[in-house]
């Protein structure tokens, strides 16, 4: 079916990953990897030699240019819009620093529940982050249709986290504190980025995004409880919310993948929580994820694993998707890539997966390959 959105864009030549999120049946296990933009790619740090990182994501033509460079090297079968989950905090008015060696720093980070008053909550995100639907409109654009475009967002409680520790966190123990000490504040704020969310997502769908994640990378640090009072309601009202907006601007529909990082307690429930794919870190076992999942998943190889030598890669990447089996199954790792990584090992991977996964179907009916 032809969508509003895909009138104006080169048609696609690769659908894979969105027929895979479907649930159809493929030729081939579609694969990405998170970070593949990234700085394990001599190209990219030329870039980054030449520019901050919020420049890179706030100008369309160097987000659209990083954004590329993955697809040029790689036979990879989804291209990821070059861009930050601090966005969103940024654009409710809060200041964040990308440093090098560091991360990212947000200088003056909400410590009291009274700091949320200097949040702008009436935020317009359609104009506000409009660099980002300008990237990713030239980047589709720029794809001609090679491979479909995936935008994201955090999800509430990792970017919660970010805005309370000011940055990255071994623990989040600021945040939690929230949680447990404040917890009308907590879901006030986790509200307001709620709606953001879901303005920004569906803006990303306007703007000609084929696919989106959000990112619940911090979900690693809240146990079954925490997880299913402060960031499984909101995952689900974001899903709902997006399906229901994409809906009614006539956009169709684009497949949903949530990755709630270490909720490997959850993977049932993440199930059933409006989405089309659940992200997996490497912790969970593909057998054990297939039970409790009914849709399709990714991921999830241990991204270390690629430090791997070669042949050692190849055997793990094949054990890997003979466990997940062929259908209902989007290739990843199941995190971002280290920056040290040998950008041969991407394609090993990469390559890994289209081979043995052509080789599975070709020796009958998918269906009958599955969870062997
Ligand atoms: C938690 C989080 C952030 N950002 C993101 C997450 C969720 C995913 C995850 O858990 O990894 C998401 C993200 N960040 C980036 C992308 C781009 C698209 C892609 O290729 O996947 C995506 C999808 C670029 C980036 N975001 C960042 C870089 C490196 C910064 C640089 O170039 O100096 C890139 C390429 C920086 C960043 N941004 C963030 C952190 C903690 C850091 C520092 C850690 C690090 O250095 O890897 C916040």
């Amino acid at each position: 079916m032809v969508h509003l959105s895909d009138m104006a864009f080169p048609p696609l030549k690769n659908d894979l990953i969105i027929r895979a999120a479907f649930g159809e049946v493929v030729e081939r296990v579609p694969v990405w990897i998170m970070r593949q933009a990234g700085r394990y790619l001599p190209e990219f740090r030329e870039e980054r030699k030449k520019h901050d990182f919020f420049t890179i994501c706030q100008t369309p033509e160097l987000a659209c240019e990083v954004t590329l460079q993955p697809i040029r090297r790689f036979d990879l079968d989804a291209a990821i819009i070059f861009s930050d989950i601090l966005v969103i905090p940024q654009a409710l008015g809060m200041e964040v620093l990308m440093k090098t060696g560091i991360g990212p720093v947000f200088p003056e980070p909400l410590v009291h529940p009274a700091d949320m008053d200097k949040l702008d909550a009436n935020v317009d995100v359609s104009t506000k982050l409009k660099y980002v639907y300008e990237a990713i409109t030239l980047t589709r654009q720029k794809l001609e249709g090679k491979v479909p475009l995936i935008g994201f967002s955090g999800a509430p409680y990792t970017l919660m986290g970010y805005m309370i520790e000011g940055g990255g966190s071994k623990t989040m123990s600021k945040a939690k504190k929230w949680l447990y000490t404040q917890p009308e504040a907590s879901h006030k704020l986790l509200k307001l980025l709620t709606k953001v969310i879901i303005a920004y997502l569906i803006e990303q769908v306007a703007a000609g995004a084929q696919l989106l994640q959000v990112f619940e990378s911090s979900a690693e640090h809240l146990g079954p409880a925490l997880f299913e009072k402060y960031s499984l309601p909101y995952l689900e009202e974001i899903a709902a919310g997006v399906k229901q907006g994409i809906t009614e601007r006539g956009l169709g529909d684009v497949p949903l993948i949530v990755f709630a990082k270490g909720a490997y307690h959850s993977i049932s429930k993440l199930s059933y929580a409006g989405y089309n794919v659940v992200g997996l870190d490497w912790t969970v076992d593909p057998n054990i994820a297939r039970d409790f999942c009914h849709i399709a998943v990714q991921g999830n190889l241990d991204p270390c694993a690629l430090y791997s030598p070669k042949e050692d890669l190849i055997e793990k990447t094949t054990e890997m998707v003979r466990q997940f089996g062929v259908r209902n199954y989007i290739a990843n790792l199941g995190h971002g890539i280290y920056p040290d990584m040998d950008p041969e090992s991407v394609r090993t991977f990469v390559d890994t997966v289209h081979s043995v996964s052509e080789e599975i179907m070709k020796k009958g009916d998918p269906y009958s390959q599955l969870y062997t």
